[in-house]
């Protein structure tokens, strides 16, 4: 039986540390200008500083899957995406092991009674869970963990000890999320009421900004993908872990 490896977490603190003794050695100077340089094959990846996973939260809509690709397309080698389990069906173009694990109900709980997940919840009727594995292997790939979790998942990874940095995203309203949502089309309308009913409950909360380390106004994709880089790649100390 799978179990959570006590390095996961060790590995995580001590890139912490060496995170602090990098910072001593790396100006601000070097870092922006490494941040900028390009060359005739393209821009140099910035020195990513900070090594904690990155779990990024919001509603239904707020543009969390659209900011992730847009950061692991500039950046394929750096970042390396959790693959949540999910019993929901696929939507057109999203492939098994890669979008998600597609599994069955009784599937899921065979791995929940074997105590695999860091997270698990049930949302709009279908269960998701990330995997205390899916993180591990992007630890081991050495590679940046993006988490793209619910806000009740969030929850039950604090509590897990997982040293992360939490990110919230979200639209400038909720009419531009009903919007949104609306727009992506993937959701019948009940799924729609209920994702919107549920960002109601959790809007307050994400609001606040002391709940996360950053968070990201999705408004102009271009601008809000700019400040989800640029707190990424800052070496600022988690406030939330
Ligand atoms: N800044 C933006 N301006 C306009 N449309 C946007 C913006 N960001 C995302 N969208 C669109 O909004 C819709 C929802 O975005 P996305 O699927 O990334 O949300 P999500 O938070 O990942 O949702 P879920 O949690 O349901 O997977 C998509 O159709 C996307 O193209």
């Amino acid at each position: 039986m799978f179990a959570l490896s006590p390095t996961l977490f060790r590995n995580v603190e001590g890139a912490i540390r060496s995170r602090q003794s990098l910072v001593s050695c790396l100006s601000l100077a070097t870092l922006s200008r490494n941040y900028t340089t390009s060359t005739l094959k393209g821009p140099s990846p910035p020195i990513l500083v900070d090594k904690r996973p990155i779990v990024i939260t919001g509603p239904s809509g707020s543009g969390k899957s659209t900011l992730i690709e847009k950061l692991f397309q500039e950046y394929p080698s750096t970042f390396g995406f959790s693959v949540s389990h999910t019993t929901r069906k696929p939507r057109p173009g999203e492939k098994d092991g890669i979008a998600y694990h597609f599994v069955t109900e009784d599937e899921i709980q065979e791995l929940i009674n074997q105590d695999r997940f860091l997270e698990h919840a049930v949302f709009s009727g279908n269960h998701y869970g990330t995997s205390k594995k899916a993180v591990q292997d992007v630890f081991e790939s050495g590679k940046i963990c993006i988490l793209d979790i619910d806000l009740q998942g969030v929850q039950h990874v604090r509590k897990s000890g997982l040293q992360a940095r939490y990110v919230f995203v979200r639209p400038k309203s909720l009419d531009t999320l009903e919007t949104r949502l609306r727009g992506r089309g993937t959701e019948t309308e009940e799924a729609i009421q209920k994702r919107l009913h549920r960002a109601k409950n959790e809007w307050g909360y994400g609001m606040d900004p002391s709940n996360f380390d950053h968070v990201v106004i999705n408004d102009q994709l271009k601008k809000a993908y700019e400040d989800l880089r640029d707190f990424i790649f800052s070496s600022q100390a988690s406030k939330k872990t």
